[in-house]
């Protein structure tokens, strides 16, 4: 039997904490705190966390090739240099949409950043609805769109032959799977792959493991599941002390541990007492199954 280990590894108290990425080269895991504007770099071995302030709510933050980080911000694509803290505008979206901003963002195996948007919500999970559309900004910087009418872009990963993209859009309590052409970045043939049962909740961020399995954290629903996307069935529920769980990504050593964030906003006083790490950032130990390290972007 494994035994799983759950561990509040910094008391961060973030509004909203979202996108965390493992970062091999300097054993740190980072995160952004969205309506915070904060980019967050945690470092494993020092234990000591850099933050970055941003001027927009930021909703997803990856690794890139040629060195620093690239973060959406509000509606734009753009490049962060760690070292002295400035933001570069890479390529801007949705000019002529004031409330809307992005929300979560990975990058696919061939280097290209792929984001969604959402109309900002007045509450946790209610907003405007068919507001979001999802992009990809290509390494040469041109941005492409998928598809629009998108209620909160969430989730996303690749299959491990990157055949597949898989993704959520939130308020449809699915994880859902279209072919992949990773030559052009094209999908298509979408269908679902798994729907959220009641206790679930909602779908929000989403990792592979090593055995091609999803990994999709539930927001209100205190937990990560553990999805098989070929039978559609869930394989393992894994419960945290928290109940806004938003999303999760695999590091530290070879793979083998799973970071989680979550929110502390829309909890409230008498919630909060009752889970006081609600915006920490989680360590699961023991899962006996590792991740992938992440892509960069490419441009
Ligand atoms: O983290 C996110 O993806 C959103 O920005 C959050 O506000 C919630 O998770 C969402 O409401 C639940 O789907
Ligand atoms: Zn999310």
């Amino acid at each position: 039997m494994s035994s799983i280990k759950i561990e509040c590894v910094l008391p961060e108290n973030c509004q909203c904490g979202e996108s965390p990425v493992w970062e091999e080269a300097s054993s740190s895991l980072l995160f952004v705190d969205i309506p915070a504007k904060k980019v967050c770099r945690w470092d494993a071995l020092s234990k000591q966390v850099q933050r970055m302030t941003v001027d927009a709510p930021v909703g997803s933050v990856a690794l890139r090739q040629s060195g620093g980080y690239v973060a959406t911000i509000g509606t734009k694509f753009c490049a962060l240099n760690w070292e002295d803290q400035s933001v570069v505008v890479l390529a801007a979206v949705e000019k002529d949409k004031k409330n809307n901003r992005f929300n979560d963002g990975k990058v696919d195996p061939a280097g290209r950043y792929f984001a969604g948007t959402m109309a900002e919500e007045t509450a946790p999970a209610v907003t405007e609805r068919h507001q979001g559309s999802l992009y990809a900004l290509f390494p040469d910087h041109h941005v492409e769109k998928y598809f629009d009418q998108v209620d909160i872009s969430n989730g996303l990963d690749w299959s491990l032959d990157h055949k597949i993209f898989y993704y959520i859009d939130s308020l449809s309590y699915s994880v859902d799977a279209f072919d992949y052409d990773l030559l052009t970045g094209r999908i298509s043939n979408r269908r679902s792959v798994y729907k959220l049962e009641k206790e679930e909740h909602i779908p929000d961020g989403m990792c592979i493991d090593t055995e091609g399995k999803l990994w999709v954290a539930c927001y209100n629903g205190g937990r990560v599941i553990r999805l098989d996307p070929e039978t559609g069935k869930r394989l393992q529920t894994v419960k945290l002390p928290v109940d806004k769980t938003t999303s999760c990504c695999f590091g530290g050593k070879d793979y083998s541990e799973m970071y989680v964030t979550c929110a502390r906003a829309g909890l409230d006083p008498e919630a909060l007492s009752r889970q006081p790490e609600a915006g920490g950032i989680f360590k699961i130990t023991g899962l006996g199954v590792k991740g992938i390290p992440p892509y960069a972007y490419a441009g």
